[in-house]
């Protein structure tokens, strides 16, 4: 089943902060519900955004009704804006509102709209289970039978709309008939790799290994990892941004001789910006001083600790082997090659 969908004129979610210990939809019929449901990382992973800031702006045109398409156009810009003032970093989330606001912007009928905004959010979440399988085919080249992927947070269907970005990459080779081990880090704060990206791989019987995020470092010491794949919400013309840590085990693949792979579609790319031009997200201090998951008000540090918990972290290019797309894998010298690769056209 699909981690977002539409049903019954309301946005419909898997609710992911209660994963695994409990499987629940979410039924989102405001746009209040989703910001909400964003924020707290109910629905997470960039193409996720996507599709969800999407749907959001269709959800817009469906809330309530219009005297006008006037009245319906300003009270969708606003909506809009609350959708993109949920998370900063995962360019994606943007690249889905502003997809479906310019049809809501270009039509004429309060009906038509509606259906309009609703087509192109659909279109939206179909490319992304397309753009995804590709991804996965070029990516499952650079595997080989026997390896051992190590990965960090959850890039995979719950990331998505379906199927993965990183871990799609790994789907793709066993379903190739590649027998692939993967090491998952927990990925702290929010565990979204022990929680998520264990789930779903123990789903699909593909063999993994959790880590806390301080072994990556003997992990790749004692040879365990052939390759690390994660994935990636933010590609600017210097760097990769992705969940916090990353960054640390970019640097350790690369002392040890490691393939560094991001997988990301060209939907996550923003090639005219650098590393400075990026808002980090800062998220709350609560996630660091109190155990998370339903015993939220245990607390795991002194309650009046300082606390500093950006939700990603920059890797510079240069600790990148290469970038799997949908559009096929792409290898430095990036600057002149990603441009290449973007003029191939959008997502597809
Ligand atoms: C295919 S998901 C790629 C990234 O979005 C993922 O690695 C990540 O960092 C997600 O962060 P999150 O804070 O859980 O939204």
């Amino acid at each position: 089943m699909r981690t977002i969908y539409w049903e019954d004129n309301a946005v419909k979610l898997i609710d992911q902060t209660l994963l695994p210990d409990e499987f629940k939809i979410i039924t989102c019929r405001t746009v209040d519900e989703l910001a909400d449901a964003i924020k707290r990382l109910a629905v997470r992973g960039a193409p996720a955004l996507e599709a969800s800031g999407a749907y959001g702006v269709a959800l817009a045109c469906y809330e309530r009704d219009f005297k006008d398409v006037d009245e319906l156009k300003e009270h969708v810009k606003k909506r809009a804006e609350l959708l993109a003032s949920t998370r900063p970093t995962a360019v994606n989330l943007f690249y889905g509102i502003d997809r479906v606001l310019e049809v809501v912007l270009s039509g004429s009928d309060v009906e038509e709209i509606r259906k309009k905004a609703l087509e192109e959010a659909e279109r939206i979440a179909e490319e992304d289970v397309r753009r995804n399988k590709l991804m996965g085919k070029y990516g499952a080249e650079l595997l080989e039978d026997g390896d051992t992927v190590l990965t960090y947070c959850n890039t995979g269907r719950l990331a998505t709309v379906d199927y993965g970005t990183a871990l799609g990459v790994i789907r793709s080779a066993v379903e190739q008939g590649k027998k692939i081990k993967v090491i998952a880090c927990e990925t702290r704060p929010l565990n979204q790799g022990s929680r998520l990206t264990c789930w779903e791989l123990m789903q699909d019987g593909i063999d993994v290994t959790l880590i806390t995020d301080n072994m990556v470092g003997i992990v790749m010491q004692r040879g365990m990892v052939d390759k690390v794949i994660v994935g990636a919400d933010r590609i600017v013309r210097d760097a990769v941004f992705n969940k916090i840590g990353t960054y640390t085990v970019a640097i350790v693949a690369k002392e040890h001789n490691v393939p560094f792979y991001v997988a990301a579609p060209i939907t996550t790319f923003d090639w005219e910006k650098t590393m400075d031009e990026v808002i980090i997200e800062e998220r709350s201090k609560d996630e660091l001083i109190y155990c998370h998951i339903k015993c939220r008000k245990t607390l795991i540090a002194p309650k009046d600790v300082k606390v500093f918990n950006p939700a990603f972290d920059v890797t510079p290019l240069k600790y990148v082997t290469a970038l799997i797309t949908e559009k096929g894998v792409i290898y430095p010298p990036y600057e002149e090659n990603v441009p290449k690769f973007l003029k191939l056209g959008g997502s597809e």
